[in-house]
C-alpha cells in the first residue's frame, strides 16, 4: 500500500527509523563522492582491496542482518506455519542449486534477478514505512519503482563496468562448468544494450509518471533523489565495492528502519542483547552449515579463479541461493505478512 507518510527530514532526523534512512543516504553519498574524487585525481583501488571490501561488507556486516531478517519472518507465527515455511524454503533452495548444475547460465540469471528483486522490493517497503510513497499511486508505478531501484544494483554496473561484470560472472559459471568460461563475452554487447535500454526507458518512465501524477511533491522529490543517488552510486563506484557496500549500508540499514516502525506498530517487545546474540549465533551456525554443504556439493567451489576472486564468486552464489527462497517463500508465498512487513 502506498502511504502519504513523509517524516524524513533530510538534515534533521528525529525518530530511529529516520536515522537509519539518513545514514543510508549519507553513506552512499559519501562513497559516491569519494569515487568521483578518486577518478578525478586519477587514483584507483586495486582489485584485491575491492574484493576484501566486498567480503567484509557482505559476510561481516550484511550476513548477520540476513539471519535476523529470516528469523523475524517466522517468529511468533506458530509451529505448523514455521515447519511449512522451512520445508518449502528448503525445497526451493534445493531446486535452485539443482538448476546451477543443469543450466548454469539460467541459474546465474536467476541469481541476478534475485539481487534485483530483493533490493527493489525491499526498498519499496522502506518507502511505504518510512520515506513516503504517496506519489506511487498505481501498481505500474510501484512495479517501476521496485525495478528501477533493484535494477540499479545489476544493470547499471553491467552498462558502466562490463568487463568486471563479465569477468566475475565467468568465475561464477566456472564453479559448475569450466567449459562455460568466456561464453558470456560473445553476448556481452547485446545484453548490455538490451538490458541497459530497457532500464533507461523504465527509469525515465518512473520519474516522469511520478511527476505527472502529483507534480513536484515532497515524496516524489525525495524518492526521485534517492533513485538518482542509487544510479550514480552504481555507475561510478567500482562494482565489486559498490555491491559489497550496498547491502550493508543501504539495504540492511534501511530495513532496520522499516522493522523499527513495524515493531512499534505491532507493539512487539524489544529484544534483549542476550536474545539478539543468541539468535545471531544460532543463525550463524545454520548459515555456516548450509555454506559448508554447498561447498562440498559444488564441483569447483572456487571455479577457475585464484583464492580471493574465487571466494567472492563462491560467496555471491551462496548468498543468492539463500536469498532466492527467502524472496519467493518469504515474500511472495507468505501473503499474510511477507518479509518486508509494513503495518
Ligand atoms: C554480477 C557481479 C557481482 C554479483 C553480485 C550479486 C549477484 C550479489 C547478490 C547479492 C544478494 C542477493 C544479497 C542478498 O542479501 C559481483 C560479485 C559484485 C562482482 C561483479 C559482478
Amino acid at each position: 500500500m502506498a502511504t502519504e507518510r513523509q517524516r524524513v527530514d533530510w538534515l534533521q532526523p528525529r525518530r530511529i527509523e529516520d536515522w537509519f534512512v539518513f545514514l543510508s543516504r549519507g553513506s552512499l553519498l559519501a562513497v559516491t563522492a569519494a569515487a568521483v574524487l578518486a577518478a578525478v585525481a586519477g587514483v584507483s583501488l586495486d582489485v584485491e582491496t575491492q574484493m576484501l571490501v566486498y567480503l567484509v561488507g557482505m559476510v561481516v556486516l550484511n550476513l548477520p542482518h540476513g539471519g535476523f531478517e529470516h528469523f523475524e519472518n517466522v517468529r511468533h507465527r506458530g509451529v505448523p506455519f514455521g515447519i511449512r515455511y522451512v520445508a518449502v524454503y528448503l525445497a526451493v533452495l534445493v531446486a535452485f542449486v539443482a538448476t546451477f548444475f543443469v543450466a548454469p547460465i539460467l541459474a546465474l540469471g536467476l541469481a541476478f534477478v534475485t539481487a534485483i528483486a530483493k533490493g527493489g522490493h525491499g526498498d519499496l517497503h522502506v518507502l511505504d514505512a518510512v520515506v513516503g510513497s504517496g506519489h506511487l499511486e498505481s501498481r505500474v508505478q510501484r512495479g517501476l519503482a521496485a525495478f528501477v531501484r533493484g535494477g540499479a544494483i545489476m544493470i547499471v554496473p553491467l552498462v558502466a563496468q562490463p568487463e568486471v561484470f563479465y569477468g566475475f560472472s565467468s568465475y561464477m559459471l566456472s564453479m559448475f562448468d569450466p567449459g562455460l568460461t568466456g561464453v558470456l563475452w560473445e553476448r556481452m554487447e547485446l545484453a548490455r544494450r538490451l538490458f541497459g535500454g530497457c532500464y533507461g526507458v523504465a527509469l525515465v518512465a518512473h520519474l516522469l509518471l511520478g511527476y505527472l501524477r502529483g507534480g513536484a511533491s515532497t515524496t516524489w522529490l525525495v524518492e526521485a533523489g534517492e533513485t538518482v543517488l542509487l544510479v550514480a552510486y552504481f555507475a561510478v563506484v567500482p562494482v565489486v565495492v559498490a555491491v559489497g557496500l550496498y547491502f550493508p549500508l543501504w539495504y540492511s540499514l534501511r530495513q532496520g528502519g522499516r522493522s523499527a516502525v513495524a515493531r512499534r506498530q505491532a507493539a512487539t517487545e524489544t529484544h534483549s542483547t542476550g536474545f539478539v546474540l543468541g539468535v545471531l549465533a544460532a543463525g550463524g551456525l545454520v548459515t555456516a552449515a548450509i555454506a559448508a554443504a554447498f561447498w562440498l556439493a559444488v564441483p569447483n567451489p572456487l571455479g577457475n579463479a585464484d583464492l580471493l576472486p574465487g571466494l567472492v564468486a563462491f560467496y555471491t552464489i551462496f548468498v543468492c541461493i539463500v536469498a532466492l527462497p527467502h524472496v519467493v517463500v518469504g515474500e511472495w508465498l507468505d501473503s499474510d505478512r511477507g518479509i518486508w512487513y509494513v503495518p
